[in-house]
């Protein structure tokens, strides 16, 4: 086959691809108006979810589940973005592990609010100025993120999704080799995790460490100053033309981050496999047993846990606490609504969404 007649086949898929895709919009536009007239939200994690995990398993190849992953974001995301515009804040700046997250969830459609700080992303969807809120709540290496847990606790917005992404760190730099490199600009986190790589490569030249707020920042600091690098992450180095020197200079290749995505009055459909986050706020702490009742009573009603922490209350004279807990299963379930049932004045239910591997 020549050139042009490879293209000629090439054209008349994009042709089909583009017919299948329009009548895809179409039926998104009616699920768009049984929606508006049930006054329900647009966003489904939960059946968004549910089409990638069955495309994914019909899938013979050669796209990778990545890809495919990859490209029905994007279908969802103009789908959404044709049922009802939605703008999404995040915790930035552009080219932070947030904003991957955000984009790796709303695509490249969306339009996005660059905020920069977690209780500013929470404002903007709690006054309705983003549709959408993607903060982090925890690292897998380093635990939970408290400002997330305490802004969760005060504020009135629920959790939609949770999303979690792999943490890997490059350095950028626009000097030769490591030798040259006289300062290392990062966030103090990103120096803690890449510690053993330091140590290897910069033993003998001992560069300065400055520490700024954000990897981005790094980025953007080290692309004007060709004597220093920056540990940042490849879409931060690539926003400021940074060429990368080496890439996963991570100690512990597993590290990964887990972020929320935020809604205002946001309640999912259950799914086979959910998870539920919720802030209880039992009376009587101080005394014996008050804790270990309340656990009880999951254990008892074959509710597993997943995650338990405790917070102070802020301006307390006592030391007393509150705690935030995730557990398996949806809100509705018959379990959990005894245990939701029991303690209805202590508790504060942040959402039930799809459990991301
Ligand atoms: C079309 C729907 O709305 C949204 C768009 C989806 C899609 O493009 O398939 C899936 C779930 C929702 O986020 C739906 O709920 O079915």
């Amino acid at each position: 086959m020549t050139l042009e007649e490879i293209r000629h086949e090439i054209d008349s898929l994009d042709n089909q691809l583009l017919t299948l895709l329009n009548r895809r919009m179409e039926w998104v536009h009616k699920v768009g108006e049984l929606k508006r007239a049930t006054k329900t939200v647009i966003y489904r994690p939960e059946r968004e979810k549910a089409i990638l995990d069955r495309v994914k398993s019909q899938n013979k190849g050669p796209l990778t589940a990545d890809a495919i992953e990859a490209i029905y974001l994007e279908i969802f995301a103009a789908a959404r973005n044709i049922e009802l515009p939605e703008r999404i804040a995040y915790l930035g700046p552009e080219g932070s592990f947030t904003h991957q997250a955000a984009e790796s969830r709303f695509g490249a459609m969306s339009e996005y609010m660059t905020l920069p700080t977690i209780k500013s992303v929470f404002e903007a969807v709690d006054t309705g100025r983003a549709k959408f809120g993607v903060i982090p709540i925890e690292n897998n290496q380093e635990g939970i993120v408290y400002e997330t847990v305490d802004l969760l606790n005060e504020t009135g917005v629920n959790i939609a999704a949770e999303l979690k992404i792999p943490v890997h760190f490059a350095l950028a730099t626009e000097a030769e080799n490591p030798s040259k490199i006289k300062r290392i600009y990062s966030k103090d986190i990103a120096f803690r995790q890449c510690r053993g790589f330091l140590n290897k490569y910069f033993e003998q030249t001992q560069p300065e460490e400055i520490q700024v707020e954000s990897t981005s920042k790094a980025a953007k600091l080290a692309a004007e100053d060709p004597e220093s690098a920056a540990i940042c992450s490849v879409i931060a180095a690539r926003l400021f033309s940074l060429p990368v020197l080496f890439d996963n200079i991570e100690d512990n290749g597993n590290n990964r981050t887990r972020f929320f995505i935020l809604a205002k009055d946001f309640v999912n459909q259950p799914s086979e496999n959910d998870k539920t986050t919720l802030i209880a706020r039992l009376p009587d702490t101080d005394k014996p047993g008050v804790l270990a009742g309340f656990l009880q009573d999951f254990k008892r009603l074959n509710i597993n846990l997943t995650k338990i922490e405790s917070r102070p209350y802020k301006g307390s004279e006592d030391f007393n606490f509150w705690f935030f807990i995730e557990l398996e299963g949806y809100f509705k379930d018959e379990n959990v609504q005894k245990v939701f049932k029991k303690h209805r004045n202590y508790i504060k239910w942040l959402g039930s969404y799809v459990k991301n591997a």
